[in-house]
């Protein structure tokens, strides 16, 4: 069948009509192509198609910098011209706030500002996960594929940090030829690398058991000269796999990077915003919408390693700052010391369970893609505080908790606006400032 594509969904799919009206699903497709298409599945109200051919190409169509691109899941949006990546992502988020949160066309108007970004839109990533598979007696390390169970091999990534350009290639190399000798039950890999503190970590997951310790690090460390290379130990079978202990094997035991005017140290199994430079425009969003003063008490929910909580707590006076996941408590609290600071309470648990009460002036949540229970939404209602900034990395969730808070009636939203914190792919974070009604 024959379509024209109209715009990009909020994944790696593009949007057409049939001639009847109904909404088509494209892979292989960028918005503004004219593609022969053939229909896989159908629904009353809905189709999904794969790209055939293409017939004309976009005018936003570029070819990305790597031979992978159209295979491997990194990145969908690769063939699409980055001006265009940032419209698309403006409209998507602009398409949930009045689909999930009815907002009017007025208030998406008057609310959600241009998308804000950094230069870079390739080279940006501080880490990549590269996935394993045995295949025979060989071990293939690689990304996932469009088709997640496919793993494509690769010895480059052009997401990836690219002051460090041979990293990959060489860690790829290394644990490769390891294998040979024995097999390491290898997991994943994390790869995390700084251009700012040039540190570079390799974290290999495995479960618990024997490991050539002194081998692996030794090889890895003639390959790529790491600043630090540990072991993850998980336990459990692949849907409720845990985190049992961070094992350093050489070098340093976790990842350093500055960010803003803070250095934070990370434990691989934490979270770190993967795109250092567009998560100082967070923080800088975050800053501006709070503007705490030397008084305020200020509040940081889901806040991992301190990546707000430190610039917080050098213009308030307390903060409290919750974070459930054990690695990143450790984390956060480490930072908190490194950065002499004696004005945070750093709180392990989860963000509900544990609010820190209401007498607050100013308030920061980052919940995961989930977005925030509706408890919390009480919670923060029902506190003092007189500015919110909300960080989401899913515009659906993001629309369906403003539109809670526009109904608790205690918040309101006075500026959304979204940063291109992943070039090259769909996902879009967005900062939301809101005041009391
Ligand atoms: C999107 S990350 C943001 C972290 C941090 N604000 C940053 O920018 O680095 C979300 C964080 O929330 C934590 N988290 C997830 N569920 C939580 C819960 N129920 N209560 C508290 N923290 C939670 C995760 O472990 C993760 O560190």
């Amino acid at each position: 069948m024959k379509l024209t594509i109209e715009r990009m969904a909020y994944g790696p799919d593009a949007i057409a009509r049939t001639p009847e009206g109904k909404t088509v699903f494209v892979s292989g497709a960028i918005a503004g192509d004219v593609v022969e298409a053939r229909i896989e599945s159908e629904t009353p109200g809905y189709a999904r198609a794969r790209t055939e051919r293409l017939l004309e190409p976009s005018p936003d169509r570029v070819d990305a910098p790597c031979p992978y691109a159209g295979v491997c899941g990194g990145c969908p949006w690769g063939a699409l011209a980055r001006p265009a990546q940032l419209a698309a992502k403006e409209e998507n988020l602009r398409s949930s706030l009045a689909r999930i949160g009815h907002f009017s066309a007025e208030d998406i108007e008057r609310l959600v500002q241009p998308i804000r970004s950094t230069r870079d839109a390739w080279g940006y990533r501080n880490k990549v996960e590269l996935a394993v598979e045995r295949r025979g007696n060989r071990m293939v390390l690689g990304m996932h594929g469009t088709d997640p169970s496919q793993i494509i091999k690769v010895d480059r990534c052009p997401l990836f940090e690219r002051a460090f350009p041979k990293a990959l290639k060489g860690i790829a190399g290394a644990l490769s030829y390891l294998a040979n000798s024995r097999d390491l039950a290898l997991e994943r890999v994390g790869v995390r690398a700084s251009r700012r503190t040039r540190a570079l970590e390799v974290a290999l997951w495995t479960p618990t058991g024997g490991f050539p310790r002194a081998h692996v690090a030794r090889v890895l460390e003639d390959a790529v000269h790491p600043t630090s290379v540990v072991r993850v130990l998980t336990k459990g079978d692949r849907a409720a796999r845990r985190v049992v202990r961070n094992e350093l094997l050489a070098g340093q035991g976790s990842w350093d990077e500055q960010i803003g005017h803070e250095r934070m140290r990370v434990s691989a199994p934490s979270f770190f915003q993967v795109n250092t430079a567009a998560a100082e425009i967070l923080i800088d969003l975050v800053m501006e919408a709070l503007n705490p003063g030397e008084d305020d008490a200020a509040c940081d929910l889901y806040c991992g390693a301190g990546t707000f909580t430190l610039p917080l707590a050098r213009r308030s006076a307390w903060v409290s700052a919750v974070e459930s996941y054990g690695p990143a408590v450790r984390d956060l609290r480490r930072n908190i010391e490194r950065a002499g600071l004696d004005n945070v309470e750093a709180i392990g648990g989860d963000a509900v369970r544990e609010f820190p009460g209401d007498d607050i002036d100013v308030l920061v949540v980052d919940p995961p893609r989930a977005g925030l229970a509706a408890e919390a939404i009480d919670l923060i209602g029902g506190t003092a505080a007189r500015d919110v900034a909300y960080v989401s990395c899913d515009p659906a969730t993001l629309a369906r908790d403003l539109e809670r808070f526009r109904r608790a009636g205690v918040f309101e939203p006075v500026s959304i606006t979204p940063v291109d914190l992943f070039p090259q792919t769909f996902h879009c974070e967005t900062v939301v400032h809101l005041t009391r009604c």
